[in-house]
C-alpha cells in the first residue's frame, strides 16, 4: 500500500499545494518552522482520522480560515482509493472514502496503517504510565477493532467505580450492590484486555529486540518487560482484596488502567534515568520499528512509514543503518522530514538507495 498524492488545502500553514510522492522514500526538507511536520501530520489524518501532535481538530485549519481539506489517493495493489478529511469550523469532521461518508470514523483506522516516528516520542520514555498504555493501545487498536471498544467501555466502568467510591467516602453509604455489578463488569472487559496485551507483547518483544539490536549493533543490554497486576492473580480476587484502599483513596488501585511497560538498560537500570539521549532514541525507534513489523505481519502489507526529525541526536553510524533498515525490503513507502536536503542526499548516496526531495518554505513545495 502507498500514498500516491497528497493534496491540503487550508491545512496548518498551507493555502494549498498538491504533492506526487513516490512509492520508495520522500523528503520533505526546509527551515525550521516551513510547514514539513504538517505534511506527515496531513498524512497521519488520512489514516487515522486524527493529528498526531495536536488533539484539537479546528487548531488545523489555517489561521483565518474556517475550514480545512485533506486528501490523498493510496494504491493498494493497484486498487485505488481517495481519503478525504474535512472539517468547517464549529462543525463535525466529515471523514470519506471514495466518496462515501463513513458513520463511524474507527471503521477506516486500520484499512490505511501508519507508523510515525517523532521527536514527541520521547514522552514513551519520559513520563507517566498513561503514555506506554496508549502506545499499546495504539497498535493493537490498528489491528483489532473491538479491543478498542472494550477499552473505551473498561473506562467508562472505572469512572463509575471511582465516582461510587468517592461518594461513599464522603458520608453517603457504599452501594454494595452496584459495586458488585461494577466489579464483574470490569473484571469480564479488563481480562480479555490483559490477554490481549500479554499474547500482543509476547509477539511484539522479540521484534524489538531484533530491531535494536540491528540498529545498535548489540552495542548495550536492554530490555522491555510488560507489567501487569493481574499477573499475580485473579482480577475479580484482587478487587476484594484492595476495597479498603479503594475506599480510603477514592479510586480504584488495580486493573489494567495500572498496567505499565519497564524500560531498562544496562541490564536493570532505568532506561529514563539512565540513558543517554540518544539511546532513548535509539530505544524509542526500536519500538516503533516493532510497531511496523507487528503491523505489517497482521495485515498482509506494508504500513506508512513517517519519519519525523530522525536524524537529530543519532550519530552517523547509527543513522545510516536505519536508514539501509527502513529502505530495504522489509519496509515500504517512507515519508521523512529534515532541515537539510544536503545531508539527506548524502546519506542516500552513500546507502545506494533512492530518496525525492521537496524542498518546504513557508507553508509551499518548491
Ligand atoms: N492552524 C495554523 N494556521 C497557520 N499556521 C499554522 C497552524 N498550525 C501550525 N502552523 C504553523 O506551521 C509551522 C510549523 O510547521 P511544521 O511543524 O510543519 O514545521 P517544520 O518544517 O516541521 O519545522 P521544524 O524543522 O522546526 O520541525 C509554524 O510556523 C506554525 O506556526
Amino acid at each position: 500500500m502507498w500514498l500516491k498524492k497528497l493534496s491540503v488545502l487550508n491545512f496548518k500553514n498551507y493555502t494549498e499545494a498538491t504533492l506526487q510522492f513516490t512509492r520508495e522514500v520522500n523528503a520533505f526538507t526546509g527551515a525550521n518552522g516551513a510547514g514539513k511536520t504538517n505534511l506527515l501530520d496531513a498524512i497521519h489524518y488520512l489514516s487515522l482520522c486524527k493529528s498526531y501532535f495536536n488533539p484539537v481538530d479546528s487548531q488545523q485549519i489555517k489561521q483565518g480560515e474556517d475550514w480545512f481539506m485533506v486528501q490523498g489517493e493510496f494504491d493498494k495493489d493497484g486498487q485505488l482509493d481517495l481519503v478525504a478529511c474535512s472539517l468547517k469550523r464549529n462543525q463535525k469532521k466529515q471523514f470519506k472514502k471514495n466518496k462515501k461518508e463513513y458513520t463511524r470514523l474507527a471503521d477506516h483506522i486500520g484499512q490505511f496503517p501508519l507508523v510515525m516516528i517523532s521527536p514527541n516520542d520521547s514522552a514513551i520514555v519520559t513520563e507517566g504510565s498513561e503514555e506506554r498504555r496508549r502506545f499499546v493501545d495504539n497498535v493493537i487498536s490498528q489491528t483489532d477493532l473491538p479491543y478498542l471498544d472494550r477499552l473505551i467501555a473498561y473506562n467508562r466502568c472505572l469512572m463509575q467505580r471511582n465516582s461510587l467510591l468517592k461518594q461513599a467516602s464522603r458520608g453517603g453509604v457504599l452501594d454494595k450492590g452496584l459495586l458488585d455489578v461494577l466489579d464483574a463488569q470490569l473484571v469480564e472487559l479488563g481480562l480479555p484486555i490483559f490477554e490481549k496485551r500479554r499474547a500482543f507483547m509476547d509477539e511484539f518483544i522479540p521484534e524489538f529486540n531484533r530491531h535494536y539490536g540491528f540498529l545498535t549493533e548489540t552495542a548495550e543490554s536492554v530490555s522491555l518487560t510488560y507489567e501487569s497486576q493481574l499477573m499475580g492473580g485473579n482480577f475479580a480476587e484482587l478487587l476484594k482484596q484492595h476495597l479498603d484502599r479503594d475506599r480510603a483513596l477514592e479510586r480504584t488501585t488495580v486493573g489494567i488502567h495500572k498496567d505499565d511497560l519497564q524500560f531498562t538498560i544496562h541490564v536493570d537500570m532505568p532506561l529514563k534515568k539512565f540513558g543517554s539521549q540518544g539511546q532513548q532514541k535509539s530505544f524509542l525507534i526500536a519500538l516503533k520499528l516493532a510497531q511496523y513489523s507487528f503491523l505489517y505481519r497482521q495485515k498482509g502489507f506494508k504500513p506508512l512509514l513517517l519519519l519525523d526529525d530522525i536524524f537529530d541526536k543519532l550519530d552517523d553510524h547509527r543513522t545510516r543503518k536505519l536508514m539501509q533498515m527502513v529502505s530495504a525490503d522489509d519496509f515500504g513507502q517512507i515519508f521523512l522530514t529534515d532541515t537539510d536536503a544536503v545531508r539527506i542526499n548524502r546519506i542516500f548516496e552513500e546507502i545506494n538507495r533512492k530518496v525525492r526531495v521537496y524542498e518546504i518554505s513557508h507553508g509551499t513545495v518548491q
